[in-house]
């Protein structure tokens, strides 16, 4: 038996918070050598924080990275354990994403990414350059903090490993698994048992499953053990990083930590035992064909056991691995987002305009989740979360915030914003799901402020009164008027946000949350500067199709895995309304009858738009065959109305607010869905061709 224990870790690391990071980095380590572990991987850059930016431009943030790398190396936590810790590194002048390789104070070698990350949310190209000369190292000249940390001059740095008495390591870095031809495919055939992989990977819904197959066939096929580090929580932009740490070996998982915690530092660990590799490569005839023909790579020797002979801990066991529902993911990963944002930014709260539709529903739901998770973390007794907790209640000492409906009165502020359109059964809803939430909330009349608007306007333009559509009233009469309620509540939302900490005798400010869908903000179905403008929008990433079968799995007891929050089944099932025109006997206003198309059709031109790169054309090439049960013509007119309705409303996305990324089909134009601004609504040249292709199409077969 060759049993070695291995660690590796999520943290809750923050862009340049150098304090914070270094001490979640350093109590991780702590914690692996508690368990044992003779190696431990942590989060890429994980002493400057992921999210840095065009920081990363700065030198500051460099040699504040190597600072806090030169204090680890003093402090004596590196005696007895490998450490792979993740930073900015320059390097002859070139910034580089590194693995330092740390052990009993000194820098063994440092591991620069080779491939980068450069697609959806990531741009890691405009700071970094990747190590282009794959299987070769050169000296590196450590920075004075380090060579005065160290007593070295210079190590190896490049694509290398580190060879120990009893086995070979090296690392990955996060992208590197997603490539078609990952460096663990010639590291594992080069002989490296144990790959380390530090990452800084966002939550999208549906995506840890990716993940998981990815670290699984990995070393199903060239046997070995992987240990996967993430990120946890905001680190100050739209990203979450969901954690997760993993270890798998030989293809199986063998410790999972968690995706959604409130936890900053969570370490995992596993017993392995290396001839257990062995044994799963000899088997494998044809690997040991690629392998022998493999060209090697640098190695640097390290005088060192990974192996505790003394150790009669049990080997662990393959498990299965855990995945959470896609409603789940909706309510826990926005929650663990929206806390790490609240507390960072010293936030008393939350203020939330609470329509009792389905999507300000969703988001007060959500942070319902967040304080029921607050409220688990503190019975667990969490000090770091009751610390905060406390603070953000304005709460004493004695205070503990186990109780989630006590919590959440002290902390989420909701307001049904009511005119004369709006209908008793939403302000019940607003009002009975702010009781079973068990938060703060007050229903107001606001026809005060919209008269007040109108008489304004009347005198100043000559006593003329616009008039809503069902009152004979032209088309921009009817949106103006819709749209003084809708800004109107905005400006109302910012008011109580500022001041209800002041009514409620304490002090500080609330976060005013917003409520916009992913697929209102793609249509432009929103008011520019209406309660869709907030401080943070948790649901601003997700489809309302989805939000849809979240309020359903969220109305569920707790007892059965849901939320609890039972009112959520009436208002899921609800026809989504803005309630901003008058009810007449002949009309109702709906969102679907508004837009023009429902939202499952939204959520398919969503999906095309974005997930299958389709322009107006080939979507409608796409829908031909996916909606075969429509005429030609139809189809096209759909197409048509949709990119109209797009292109009209790109000036809204360069405004919305600021959301928690949660899908691939997302469209903030700020970081995820670069697009122009405004654009030609007409399409001339592509409708032109969908009108020819459909006539092609509907003409008689000869
Ligand atoms: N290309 C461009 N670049 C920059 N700005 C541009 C622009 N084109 C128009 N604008 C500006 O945008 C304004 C038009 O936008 P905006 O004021 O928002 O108004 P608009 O889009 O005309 O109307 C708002 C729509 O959202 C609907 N709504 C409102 C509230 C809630 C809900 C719901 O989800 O239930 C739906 C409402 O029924 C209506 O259809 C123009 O007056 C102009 O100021
Ligand atoms: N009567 C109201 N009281 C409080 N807030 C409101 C009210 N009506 C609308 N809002 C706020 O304005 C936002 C946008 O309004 P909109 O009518 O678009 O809501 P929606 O998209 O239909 O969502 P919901 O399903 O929550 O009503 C809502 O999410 C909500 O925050
Ligand atoms: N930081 C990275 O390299 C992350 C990229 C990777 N594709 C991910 O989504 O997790």
């Amino acid at each position: 038996m060759q049993n070695v224990t291995v660690a590796t870790c999520s943290l809750d690391q923050w862009a340049l918070d150098f304090d914070g990071n270094l001490e979640r980095t350093k109590r991780s380590i702590e914690l692996a050598k508690q368990k044992g572990a003779t190696y431990r991987v942590g989060p890429e850059l994980e002493l400057s924080g992921y999210g840095c930016e065009d920081h990363f431009h700065e030198i500051d943030t460099f040699q504040h990275s190597a600072e806090a790398l030169a204090d680890i190396l003093k402090s004596g936590l590196t005696d007895g354990i490998l450490c792979d810790i993740g930073l900015p590194m320059l390097h002859n002048s070139v910034p580089y994403n590194c693995r330092a390789m740390c052990l009993n104070g000194k820098v063994v070698c440092i591991r620069p990414k080779l491939f980068l990350a450069d697609d959806g949310n990531y741009r890691e190209p405009r700071w970094f350059t990747r190590w282009e000369r794959l299987g070769e190292a050169e000296d590196h000249y450590l920075s004075p903090a380090l060579a005065a940390a160290t007593g070295q001059q210079s190590c190896l740095f490049g694509d290398c490993s580190i060879q120990t008495l009893d086995t070979r390591v090296a690392s990955e870095t996060c992208e590197e698994l997603f490539t078609p031809n990952s460096p663990h495919i010639h590291l594992g055939l080069s002989g490296v048992e144990i790959l380390g992989n530090g990452s800084g990977s966002h939550f999208e819904l549906r995506k840890l499953d990716k993940r998981i197959d990815l670290i699984r066939s990995a070393t199903e096929k060239s046997g070995g053990v992987y240990l996967y580090a993430n990120q946890l929580g905001c680190d100050g932009g739209r990203m979450l990083y969901d954690g997760c740490a993993l270890i798998a070996v030989n293809g199986n998982i063998v410790a999972q930590g968690s995706q959604f915690s409130l936890a900053d530092v969570e370490v995992i660990t596993a017993v392995i035992d290396l001839e257990e590799i062995r044994a799963y490569r000899i088997a494998k005839a044809s690997r040991g064909v690629q392998a022998s023909r493999t060209r090697p790579i640098p190695v640097v020797h390290a005088n060192f056991r990974l192996v505790d002979a003394k150790s009669c801990d049990p080997v662990s066991a393959p498990l299965s691995v855990r995945y959470h529902l896609p409603e789940e993911q909706i309510a826990y990963g926005p929650a663990v987002w929206l806390w790490d944002y609240a507390r960072r930014t010293g936030a008393s709260g939350f203020f939330l305009p609470l329509s009792g539709g389905a999507d300000s529903s969703s988001t007060a739901a959500i942070v319902g989740a967040m304080c029921q998770m607050v409220a688990k973390a503190a019975l667990n007794g969490d000090e770091r979360v009751i610390a905060d907790a406390r603070r953000m209640a304005g709460q004493g000492p004695d205070y503990l915030p186990t109780d989630p409906r006590e919590f959440a009165n002290c902390i989420m502020h909701t307001a049904y914003l009511g005119t004369e359109n709006s209908s008793q059964g939403t302000e019940n809803f607003a009002k009975g799901l702010a009781e079973a939430i068990g938060n703060y909330h007050l229903t107001v009349k606001i026809d005060g402020v919209v008269s007040a608007i109108l008489t304004l306007f009347r005198a100043v333009f000559g006593g003329r009164e616009p008039r809503f559509k069902v009152h004979g009233g032209s088309f921009s009469e009817n949106q103006a008027l819709q749209n003084i309620q809708a800004r109107s509540r905005m400006l109302l939302s910012y008011l109580f946000g500022q001041l209800l900490p002041w009514v409620r005798g304490n002090s500080g400010f609330l976060l005013v949350l917003g409520s916009g869908n992913v697929d209102e903000g793609l249509r432009g179905y929103l008011t520019k500067y209406d309660c869709s403008s907030a401080d943070l929008n948790p649901i601003g990433g997700i489809s309302k199709v989805d939000l849809k079968r979240f309020l359903w799995w969220a109305a569920k007891p707790e007892t059965e895995g849901g939320l609890g929050f039972g009112i959520l089944q009436a208002i899921s099932e609800a026809p989504p309304t803005a309630e901003l025109e008058p009810i007449t006997d002949a009309y109702t206003q709906t969102d679907e009858a508004d837009m023009g198309m429902t939202y499952q059709e939204l959520s398919t031109f969503g999906r095309l738009r974005k997930i299958s790169r389709c322009g107006p054309v080939s979507m409608f090439k796409r829908l031909l065959t996916q909606w075969d049960h429509l005429e030609p013509a139809e189809v096209a007119s759909k197409v048509k109305h949709f990119f109209r309705s797009y292109a009209m409303n790109r000036h809204k996305m360069s405004t919305i607010t600021p959301s928690v990324h949660c899908e691939s089909y997302g469209c903030d134009d700020n970081r995820f869905d670069l697009r122009p601004i405004f654009i030609d609504a007409r399409f001339p040249f592509q409708f032109r061709m969908i009108d020819r292709i459909c006539a092609a199409q509907s003409s008689p077969k000869l």
